[in-house]
């Protein structure tokens, strides 16, 4: 155990029944760190911060805040604050009354009480908001409260259980921008939990991908996103195609038996393999002598804004391409396709 870190969870494991929610889970969070547990539906996310949170029991492992064990103690007593997916503010009392809430059942004297909720909405740009209520508020300013209401705590460490998924898009942006202006600021230690993976990206220090109660990779978003530890987080990360061949002789073929232009397969060993790659990284003009090749079909192309995305087929090979620029092609048209070793991927 070691008082480096805000938060240890050392092996936790948490089951319902015969569903094993969490499974295992060992993390280090230092001081100051924005981790991020992302993953998809029933991964395990909100049932390991309900773990942390004091909120569920552990089955197994234990979980250390600041050094000092914490599992054995109730939520109240845990040195931490979660703000919810639905803010969960207390309706018939005031911005005030919702900061101080937190601050009271620490023992806050009145007069720090009252410094801190001034700070706390300051720092969320709710100043003059104190004496509103929670029905006077949008769903944006009530998540700023019940940020406010957790950060005026001071604890060793914030709890988000996506929080702005409620909120609509450029809303989300807006705040997912604000919390991380407020994080870089204030340098406090953060658990956030979300399975949308462009927040994930964008707000941690460290993202920690789950799957099936476990942690399949933990690492910056940068390696998460182009380091991926396997199949599962590179195809959970971001967009991708996915190439299904064989490899025979260190040549490949796709699965009509048609022989693939593709430089990676001399170093596979034999067998069924997938080859992953961004289609942010495939070019469609190959004159520098890109490392793979395919010739394909122009199915149809997509306007997505700042690139066109190409759909293209190439035997039993169906491929999508994002270049930015004028479309140059038309259905039906033969492109070549390539890549480099180092934007792909092989899975088998
Ligand atoms: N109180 C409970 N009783 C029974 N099963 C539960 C309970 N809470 C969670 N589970 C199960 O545990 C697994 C993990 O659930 P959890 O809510 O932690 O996943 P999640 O990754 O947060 O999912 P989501 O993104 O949908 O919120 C799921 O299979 C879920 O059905």
């Amino acid at each position: 155990m070691s008082d480096k870190y805000a938060l240890e969870l050392v092996g936790i494991r948490r089951c319902y029944g015969s569903v094993v929610a969490v499974d295992d889970v060992s993390l280090a969070i230092e001081r100051g760190e924005f981790v991020t547990l992302l993953g998809p539906s029933g991964s395990g996310k909100t049932s390991t911060l309900r773990l942390i949170g004091g909120f569920e029991n552990l089955d197994s492992g234990s979980i250390n805040i600041n050094g000092k064990r914490v599992d054995h103690l109730p939520a109240y007593s845990r040195d931490t604050t979660t703000i919810f997916q639905s803010g969960a503010l207390f309706p018939h009392k005031t911005v005030a009354e919702n900061v101080a809430y937190g601050l009271r059942m620490r023992g806050a004297s009145k007069s720090e009480t009252e410094k801190r909720i001034k700070e706390a909405l300051q720092i969320v740009r709710l100043a003059g908001y104190e004496d509103r209520y929670p029905n006077q508020l949008s769903g944006g300013q009530k998540q700023r409260v019940a940020l406010a209401r957790s950060m005026a705590v001071r604890p060793a460490i914030l709890l988000f259980d996506e929080p702005l998924s409620a909120l609509d898009l450029s809303l989300r942006l807006q705040l997912r921008a604000e919390i991380k202006r407020l994080h870089q600021e204030l340098g406090f230690s953060a658990i956030y939990v979300t399975h949308d993976q462009s927040e994930a990206m964008a707000m941690s220090s460290r993202v920690a991908v789950m799957k099936q109660g476990k942690i399949e990779q933990i690492d910056t978003p940068s390696n998460i996103y182009n380091l991926p530890a396997n199949e599962f987080v590179y195809t959970f990360i971001g967009e991708n195609c996915s190439i299904p061949l064989r490899v025979s002789g260190g040549q490949a073929f796709d699965l009509s038996g048609t022989t693939l232009n593709l430089s990676l397969s001399s170093s596979l060993p034999d067998g069924e393999w997938r080859i992953c790659v961004r289609p942010s990284r495939l070019r469609l003009t190959c004159r520098d002598g890109a490392e793979n090749r395919l010739v394909a079909k122009l199915q149809f192309v997509e306007f997505l804004g700042d690139v066109h995305r190409y759909h293209l087929k190439s035997g039993a090979v169906e491929l999508f391409v994002d270049q930015p620029g004028e479309v140059r092609a038309n259905p039906g048209d033969t492109i070549e396709v390539g890549w480099s070793n180092a934007d792909m991927r092989a899975y088998r």
